[in-house]
């Protein structure tokens, strides 16, 4: 019978919706930047079928297969009533039926598995695109995006595309069939009872194209409204802590229940369009039948049309006001599912870090420069946006040495060492690594030659040798075991019972800052790169921890270069030379004792502890 699909899909959709946070046309705080995806168009959706060509070829041949085994079942029940009025039964003809039937299931469940599986492959290509590109994003793209959303792109929206070819596009595909086929088989039948179902249904059709573009906007707002409440969960449990400490969690949880509240609200909107569609598509479809059978039971009465003929147009109507069910449903789903792909196209357009190299018009090749520093700077320029974050650094970190970089907070310090990485490409000036210029070295080839210490550096999830076998996949035991022993942390990981397969989190191995740290500072000697870059943590340590740290840094600095941006006096001890940056300039360079007569600023830092 007749149904109201487009209503039932779009509130479903309304439900797994993805967070479409950077869509919201609310001034939310919590949202980024407003929308200014393009929108996708149906050739991109059809782009990602393909490569299923072949699997989509089957489904077209079955859809047609199903097609005809369900048009011919009112031909035999045609067959089969002719034939109770003329005496005999014809029992072939209900053979037949009952044959065409169970055909007709079995061909319809064959299509179905091609089509979901169809769907999943789209969805996992999708998947596969969008995690290459995420992992391969440039730094900058982080600086501006929501986390929250982006992980919400590989997840629902990818899930609002595969609903939109398995409900959506094929499956009106073989229902369009059926539709075309029931009108020929009407046609032929009666033209008369055709033209008035016709006249009938093109109300409905027309009240529900109407209704459905109301559906469409209102699910994509309530999508949007769904995005909100992601982007604050994501807000409030990244700051949960805080959130807690503050006292906030009253008034955090009220913030996102409102937005559950404006996702709820648009919902029913949605809920209460569709319950109008419903009776107004039955009313079509109800009137359709009454019309037909009065008109067709007249003209049976007046001998023009058999009831045979009236009974199988009306099960051609009906065979007729399915696929019409799912056009509209499809026109739905494939709206919502291009407002998806539109989010997952504007991500996978993004330029790759890779991509970008640079211009490297008049460059140098990179050159086996044995004598050359291992870090030089040369008039480097760099802003983050409006305002200068370095402007005209030059300085020259020699090989083997512990060179410190200190200064007041935001003078720049880890930007260089986020320069010096090719997170960010500086405005104007030079970087050489031992003697070639950064932008001639391929990124991946560079970082495999630097080990790198966040300020905050992560453990990421998994055992202590997953850490460390990050930056060194084919790194042994013993190695793990030397690194961590350099870093003064094998004695920790030795008390637990797993050792080096301790899994990091609440239930295994909990880490301080420091001892995070100096995880990190283990991974990067493992990874055996011959300049070590490291931001040493602001936070205070104590004393233990102060010493393990001092020690940690002195075995890295045994056989490698180290640049360190430097927090404790203890630190800038024992390096070669100190840099002093006071907002994006290097100011002072010099050994401690020469930089206490020469730099007041580094006085300064050095009466503090430098602890800033
Ligand atoms: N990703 C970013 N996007 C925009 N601005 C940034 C970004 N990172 C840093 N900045 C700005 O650049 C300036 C320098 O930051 P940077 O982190 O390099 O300073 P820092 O000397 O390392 O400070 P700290 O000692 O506090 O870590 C600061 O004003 C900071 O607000």
């Amino acid at each position: 019978m007749a149904e109201a699909p487009a209503a039932a899909s779009a509130s479903s959709q309304a439900s797994v919706s993805s967070p479409t946070a950077a869509s919201s046309p609310a001034p939310d705080p919590t949202s980024p930047a407003p929308d200014t995806t393009p929108p996708a168009r149906l050739r991109d959706l059809l782009s990602y079928l393909g490569e299923h060509r072949a699997v989509l070829g089957v489904v077209v041949v079955v859809s047609f297969l199903g097609a005809g085994l369900s048009l011919a079942q009112p031909l035999m029940v045609n067959r089969a009533i002719g034939s109770v009025g003329s005496g005999a039964l014809d029992r072939s003809a209900v053979g037949l039926l009952v044959a065409l039937v169970v055909a007709a299931g079995l061909v319809g469940a064959v299509q179905q598995y091609l089509l979901e599986r169809t769907a999943e492959g789209v969805v996992l290509g999708a998947r596969r695109r969008l995690l290459a590109k995420l992992l391969r994003l440039p730094v900058r793209e982080y600086d501006v995006r929501r986390t929250g959303d982006l992980v919400s792109r590989v997840g629902s929206d990818t899930t609002l595309v595969r609903s939109a070819l398995t409900g959506g596009l094929v499956d009106a595909l073989g229902g369009s069939i059926v539709f075309v086929g029931a009108i020929v088989a009407m046609a032929l039948l009666d033209l008369v009872l055709l033209g008035i179902t016709l006249g009938v249904i093109l109300v409905a059709v027309a009240a529900v194209v109407v209704a459905s573009g109301r559906i469409q906007t209102l699910t994509k707002q309530s999508q949007e409204a769904v995005g909100r409440v992601a982007a604050g969960v994501e807000r409030a449990l990244s700051g949960l802590r805080t959130v807690r400490a503050s006292g906030a969690t009253e008034r955090e949880g009220r913030r996102l229940e409102e937005d559950a509240q404006a996702a709820y609200v648009l919902g029913v909107r949605v809920a209460r369009i569709g319950a109008i569609l419903w009776p107004v598509s039955g009313l079509a479809v109800q009137g359709a039948f009454l019309a037909v059978l009065g008109v067709g039971g007249y003209r049976v009465a007046a001998g023009t049309l058999t009831v045979a003929d009236l009974v199988t147009f009306i099960l051609f109507l009906f065979m007729m006001l399915m696929p019409l069910g799912q056009g509209f449903s499809a026109v739905v789903t494939v709206r919502s599912a291009l407002g998806a792909l539109a989010r997952i196209q504007e991500v996978l357009a993004l330029p790759s870090e890779d991509d970008d190299e640079g211009d490297l018009d008049g460059v140098r090749a990179p050159v086996a420069t044995v004598h050359a520093p291992a870090v030089e700077l040369a008039g480097v320029s760099f802003s983050y946006g409006d305002e200068p974050v370095l402007r005209d650094v030059t300085l020259t970190v020699p090989r083997g040495s512990i060179t410190a970089v200190v200064g007041p907070s935001g003078a720049g310090k880890t930007t260089l060492l986020a320069l010096l990485e090719r997170f960010y490409e500086p405005d104007a000036g030079v970087i050489r690594f031992e003697g070639a210029d950064v932008r001639a070295l391929p990124r991946a080839v560079l970082r495999s030659r630097i080990g790198y210490v966040e300020q905050d550096a992560p453990a990421l999830a998994g055992s202590i040798r997953d850490n460390l076998l990050l930056a060194a996949p084919g790194a042994d035991d013993a190695a793990c075991r030397r690194a961590l022993d350099a870093v003064n942390l094998l004695d920790r990981v030795d008390q637990h019972p797993a050792g080096l397969d301790a899994v990091l989190g609440d239930d295994g191995v909990g880490l301080s800052g420091g001892e995070r740290q100096r995880l990190a500072i283990a991974r990067a000697l493992i990874g055996g790169a011959p300049l070590l870059l490291l931001d040493e943590p602001t936070a205070s340590l104590d004393g233990r921890n102060e010493q393990a740290m001092r020690e940690a840094i002195r075995s890295a600095a045994e056989q490698r270069t180290v640049l360190i941006v430097a927090h404790r006096l203890a630190t800038v001890a024992d390096a070669d030379q100190i840099v002093v940056m006071e907002a994006g300039r290097v100011v002072a360079t010099g050994t401690h004792a020469e930089l206490l007569g020469t730099s007041p600023l580094y006085r300064e830092l050095a009466e503090h502890q430098l602890l800033v």
